[in-house]
C-alpha cells in the first residue's frame, strides 16, 4: 500500500445505515487501507441534528449540519440521508465537484438517475449505488458488469424487506400489519416514511432501477405499475395458505416480445403476489430479499440475502467505496452502463397473469350462474372455483382462480362483479405466480 495515500470521505446522514458505516470505517481503518490501496479518512458526518441520539457511539467532532462545505473538502461522498430534497443537490454539488458518490438512496435514483450520470460522466466522476437495490445482495454490479455480455430476459422476486418481514409474520405470527410494522421499523429496515414500503413505492423504485440497467433502457419510475400490502387482510392470508400459497410482495421485470409484430417491449411492476409455497421465494423469510434474473446463456441466477438492516447495507456502502478507492488510486474505468436500448414500456393493462378473486356472494340458489357470466362476459376463463358459508352466515365466500388474462379485462371484469347483485363485494384480488419464476 502507499502509505501516503490518504482520501477523505465525507458522510451525509447517520442513521440505520451512515451510523454503521461511520462505525466500520473507524473500527476497520487498517484492514480497509490494505484493501483500498489508500486510507480512507472520514472527514465529517452532515446530519440535521448533531446532538441527536444515535445507534453506535462516534466522535462528537465529527458531526456537522454544513454537508455543502463537508462536500467541497471530499474525494469521496457517501450519500445516506434518503428522499430526494436535499439528496439531489447535494449529490450535484459532489459530481459536479469531481468527487465520486457512493448511494444507497433508491428513490433518488428511480427519479433523477438519469441527471445523475449525466453529471457524473461530463466530469469523469463515479456513482456507485450497490446498496439502492437488495441491502447487502450484491446484484447492481452483477447486472451491470457480471451479465453485461449475456441477453437478460427477467428480473423478478422480493426487493423490500419491511413488506417481506410484515407478510412473514402475517402468515407465521397471524400478527397484524401495524404491529409488524413496528417491529421492522425498530430493526431499521423500513424508510424514514414507512409509507414507502407498505404502499410498494420503495419496490416500485427498485423495480424502476433493475429494469433500466437489466434492459439498458430509461425505464421511468412512473411507469412502473404498483400495489402494495396495505389492502392485504388476515382473510386473504387464510386463504392463501389453504390453497397452498404465500402471499410476498413481487418486484417483476421481464422483457415483452410481441408475436406478431416481434417489437420488444419492457413491463416492469410491483404488487402482492400469491407464491406457490414450495416455491424457492416461499422460503425467504424476515428482512430478507430473494432476486431471480433469467438470461439467455447463463439461465436463472438466484441473488439472497439481507435485504435490509442498517450493518447488512452498510456492507455493500463499504464495497462500493472501496472499489471507488482503488479506482482512484489505480486509474481505469469505473463501472459500465449502456442505456441504448430505447425499448418502449408495456401498458399496464396489456400484462397478462393469472389472478384469484374473493368474492362475498349472496347464500342462495343462481349466484355462481351469475358471477360465471360475468367472467364468461369480460374474456376471463375460471380455472377454479371454490364456495364455502361465512361462519357469520347469511353470505358465502367465493375464491375464484382464473386462466391468463389481461389486467385491462380483469378490471373491467371486477367492476362489473361489484356491480353484479349477487355479489356482496369483491373481497380482494391478487396476481398468481406461475410456473418456476414465471409471473
Ligand atoms: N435502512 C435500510 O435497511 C436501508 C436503507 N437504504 C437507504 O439508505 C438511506 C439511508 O437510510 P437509513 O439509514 O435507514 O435512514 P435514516 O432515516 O435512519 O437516517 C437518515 C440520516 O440522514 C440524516 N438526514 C436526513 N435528512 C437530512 C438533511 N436534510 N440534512 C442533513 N442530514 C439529514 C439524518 O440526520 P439526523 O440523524 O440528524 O436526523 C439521519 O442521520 C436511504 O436512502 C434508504 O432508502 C437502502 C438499503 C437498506
Ligand atoms: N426500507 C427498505 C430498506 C432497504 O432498501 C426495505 O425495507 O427494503
Amino acid at each position: 500500500m502507499n502509505e501516503s495515500r490518504t482520501v477523505k470521505v465525507a458522510l451525509l446522514g447517520a442513521g440505520s445505515v451512515g451510523s454503521q458505516v461511520a462505525r466500520l470505517l473507524l473500527e476497520q481503518s487498517e484492514a480497509f487501507a490494505q484493501r483500498a490501496g489508500a486510507r480512507l479518512e472520514l472527514v465529517g458526518i452532515a446530519v440535521r441534528n448533531v446532538d441527536a441520539a444515535r445507534d453506535v457511539d462516534l466522535p462528537t467532532e465529527l458531526f456537522t449540519t454544513d454537508a455543502e462545505r463537508l462536500i467541497l473538502g471530499a474525494d469521496f461522498v457517501i450519500e445516506l440521508m434518503g428522499g430526494i430534497h436535499p439528496a439531489l443537490e447535494l449529490v450535484t454539488l459532489a459530481l459536479a465537484s469531481g468527487a465520486d458518490v457512493v448511494t444507497a438512496n433508491k428513490a433518488l435514483l428511480a427519479h433523477h438517475g438519469p441527471e445523475l450520470f449525466e453529471i457524473a460522466e461530463r466530469v469523469g466522476a463515479q456513482l456507485y449505488y450497490e446498496a439502492a437495490v437488495g441491502g447487502a445482495i450484491p446484484i447492481i454490479r452483477p447486472l451491470r458488469e457480471n451479465l453485461a455480455g449475456d441477453r437478460i430476459e427477467r428480473v423478478l422476486g422480493i426487493v423490500n424487506g419491511t413488506t417481506n418481514y410484515i407478510l412473514d409474520r402475517m402468515h407465521t405470527e397471524k400478527d397484524t400489519l401495524e404491529e409488524s410494522l413496528r417491529i421492522a421499523t425498530d430493526l431499521g429496515y423500513a424508510e424514514a416514511d414507512p409509507t414507502a414500503d407498505i404502499e410498494g413505492f420503495d419496490a416500485q423504485q427498485k423495480a424502476a432501477i433493475l429494469a433500466s440497467i437489466a434492459f439498458h433502457t430509461e425505464v421511468p419510475v412512473t411507469t412502473v405499475s404498483r400495489e402494495g400490502i396495505t389492502g392485504i387482510s388476515a382473510g386473504q392470508i387464510a386463504d392463501a395458505e389453504r390453497g397452498g400459497h404465500v402471499v410476498k410482495l413481487l418486484a417483476i421485470c421481464e422483457r415483452v416480445t410481441d408475436p406478431d409484430t416481434g417489437i420488444e417491449a419492457v413491463s416492469a411492476r410491483v404488487h402482492p403476489t400469491l407464491v406457490p409455497a414450495d416455491h424457492p421465494l416461499a422460503s425467504v423469510h424476515g428482512g430478507n430479499n430473494a432476486i431471480f434474473v433469467e438470461s439467455a446463456a447463463a439461465g436463472p441466477l438466484m441473488f439472497y440475502g439481507a435485504g435490509a438492516g442498517g450493518v447488512q447495507t452498510a456492507s455493500a456502502v463499504l464495497g462500493d467505496l472501496v472499489s471507488a478507492a482503488r479506482r482512484h488510486v489505480a486509474g481505469g474505468p469505473g463501472l459500465g452502463e449502456s442505456m441504448d436500448a430505447d425499448l418502449p414500456i408495456v401498458a399496464p393493462e396489456q400484462v397478462s397473469t393469472r389472478y384469484q378473486i374473493a368474492l362475498d356472494v349472496a347464500d342462495e340458489p343462481g349466484v355462481l350462474a351469475q358471477v360465471a357470466q360475468q367472467f364468461a362476459e369480460h374474456n376471463v376463463s375460471v380455472a377454479t372455483a371454490e364456495q364455502s358459508v361465512a361462519t357469520d352466515g347469511g353470505h358465502a365466500v367465493l375464491v375464484i382462480g382464473t386462466h391468463t388474462a389481461t389486467e385491462g379485462a380483469l378490471q373491467q371484469l371486477v367492476q362489473a362483479l361489484a356491480e353484479t347483485s349477487a355479489v356482496k363485494r369483491v373481497t380482494g384480488v391478487l396476481r398468481v405466480l406461475g410456473e418456476g419464476v414465471r409471473a
